[in-house]
This record gives C-alpha cells, sequence and structure tokens, in this order.
C-alpha cells in the first residue's frame, strides 16, 4: 500500500509544482493520474521513488517512509519500485533478454552483472515474463530491432522482473499509435491485477484512462482537484481538471478509433468463418 501524506514539491523559489497532496493507494489499485500540461503528474510520479526530492512531506510505501531514506536505505527501496518510461529506456545494443535482466541489477553482486551471469532463477523469470509481454521469440533480438509497442513491451517485462512492491508508469503509451496504446495500456492493467501490483499510471490521453483505470485522479495546478471512479468524468469534472483545454477532440478520435478497430475485427472474423 502507497499512503502520501501532504506531498509538497517547490522548484527553486516560486515553483510549486505540488501543493499537499494526500492520497492512499491500496493493494492492486491501479490508478490513472490525469491533468493538463504542468498540473504536476510528472513530479508526483517521480517525488515518489525521489528522482525528484519532495520538499515536503511523507511517501509510505507499506509504512516506511521513503521521503526520508538516505542514500543508501533509498537504493534498496527503489528495487522494490517498477518504473514504465515513456520512451522505453532501454539499452538499444542490448538484447531483449538482457534489457530484462537488467531489472534483476539492484538484486544481483556488481561482478554478476558485470560478467553478465545472471543467477539461473532470474533468468528462468525472465524467460517467463517474455512469455507473458508475448516476446519470447524475440528474446535475442536487439532492442534497437523492435517496434515501439514491442520496446514497451520489454519496459513492462523489465519493471516486472524487479519484483516490485509498487510501479510507476509515466506516459506509456505517449509514442505509440492509438491501437498500439490500448495493447500496451490492456497489458500494463492485467499485468498488475495478476499480481496485485498497486501502479499509479501519469497517463495524457482522457479516453484511454476512462477505458482502463479503476480510479481517475485529477491533478490541476499541483493539487487533487478530482479522486474518482472514471464513470463519474463527465464534461462538469473535466472543465475543473483541463479548464478550456480540448479534451472532447480527444474523445471524438478514440471513439472513431475503437469503432474502426471493431468493424475490422468483424471483417476478420467474417473472412475467417
Ligand atoms: N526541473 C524543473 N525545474 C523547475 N520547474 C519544473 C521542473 N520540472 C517541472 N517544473 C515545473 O513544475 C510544474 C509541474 O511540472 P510537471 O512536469 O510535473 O507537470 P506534468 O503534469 O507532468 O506536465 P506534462 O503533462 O506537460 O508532462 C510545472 O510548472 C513545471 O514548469
Amino acid at each position: 500500500m502507497l499512503v502520501l501524506q501532504n506531498l509538497t514539491k517547490q522548484y527553486g523559489a516560486k515553483d510549486v509544482a505540488l501543493k499537499n497532496v494526500s492520497l492512499t493507494i491500496g493493494q492492486g489499485e491501479i490508478v490513472g493520474l490525469i491533468g493538463p500540461s504542468g498540473a504536476g503528474k510528472s513530479t508526483l510520479i517521480r517525488c515518489i521513488n525521489r528522482l525528484v526530492e519532495p520538499s515536503g512531506g511523507k511517501i509510505l510505501l507499506d509504512d516506511v517512509d521513503l521521503a526520508s531514506l538516505s542514500a543508501k536505505e533509498l537504493r534498496r527501496a527503489r528495487r522494490r519500485i517498477g518504473m514504465i518510461f515513456q520512451e522505453y529506456a532501454l539499452v538499444e545494443r542490448l538484447t531483449v533478454m538482457e534489457n530484462v535482466l537488467s531489472g534483476r541489477l539492484g538484486y544481483v553482486p556488481f561482478w554478476r552483472s558485470y560478467l553478465r551471469k545472471f543467477p539461473a532463477n532470474d533468468v528462468r523469470s525472465a524467460y517467463a515474463l517474455l512469455d507473458r509481454v508475448g516476446l519470447l521469440a524475440h528474446a535475442d533480438k536487439r532492442a534497437d530491432a523492435l517496434s515501439g509497442g514491442q520496446r514497451q513491451r520489454v519496459g513492462i517485462a523489465r519493471a516486472l522482473a524487479q519484483e516490485p512492491d509498487l510501479l510507476l508508469v509515466d506516459e506509456p503509451t505517449a509514442s505509440l499509435d492509438p491501437k498500439t496504446s490500448r495493447q500496451i495500456m490492456r497489458l500494463i492493467t492485467e499485468v498488475c491485477v495478476e499480481r496485485a501490483l498497486p501502479a499509479i499510471v501519469n497517463i495524457h490521453d482522457v479516453p484511454l484512462a476512462k477505458q482502463f483505470m479503476q480510479r481517475i485522479v485529477g491533478l490541476r495546478a499541483g493539487g487533487v482537484v478530482f479522486d474518482g471512479k472514471p464513470e463519474a468524468l463527465d464534461n462538469e469534472v473535466l472543465t475543473t481538471i483541463y479548464g478550456a483545454e480540448d479534451w472532447t477532440a480527444m474523445r471524438k478520435s478514440h471513439d472513431e478509433d475503437v469503432a474502426s478497430e471493431a468493424e475490422q475485427a468483424r471483417a476478420i472474423q467474417e473472412v475467417g468463418d
């Protein structure tokens, strides 16, 4: 369980990016973080594993306050937090398998990682994860030979290889086309449910958030202005979160994509019948 208590972040003298954010995220709960550009979504995600240093407040992960850990303690605690990035953050010249195994680096001694001699158990688990994300046949390919969607699948497998207690996901589909975005969001939500893994997903796309998230937190100017079920995200709430930003255009193109995908699936089915 993750509990944020009055989390605050101020950059420099004036720029307050997060103002007293308090949230509780239970075991297996998947929370979508939405809000306009500059609302503080990335800052919130990055404060949790202290890629950004919080200015105040507590970050309790199963009762350990991450905000008050020393550098050494923080290195250990970060092993428990998997992160999935917008631009995948893979090592391009390494293979898919090596990238997944890099999720184990916090657990193996330096000589093992240097010689790339990971314990047999880690290798077995990595193969199982590659199978789960649909990339078993690509294990020995270099990461730079993969498509965007495949790269993000490697990113997901690498985060899971850490055996995390919490998943932080930062705009996982921002570089992907709409159909691949939905496949990736589906995969992320499925693996979280399978592992009862709590997750925070920074997601700029409202329709995608509504389709896949169990709970939505809306941030505006560093504060929580909505916290509830996706069904409750009506026009009024969206205007509270986004102001005048045109989220209606986003929804229209999403609905069209979903409809055309369903149409294609029906056509393929008919050919097969
Ligand atoms: N390194 C930094 N130094 C100074 N100010 C920053 C820094 N990073 C972010 N900010 C400021 O903090 C606020 C929140 O930024 P943040 O990137 O967290 O928002 P966001 O909701 O993730 O936006 P986007 O959707 O555009 O990525 C903004 O006002 C931004 O200008």
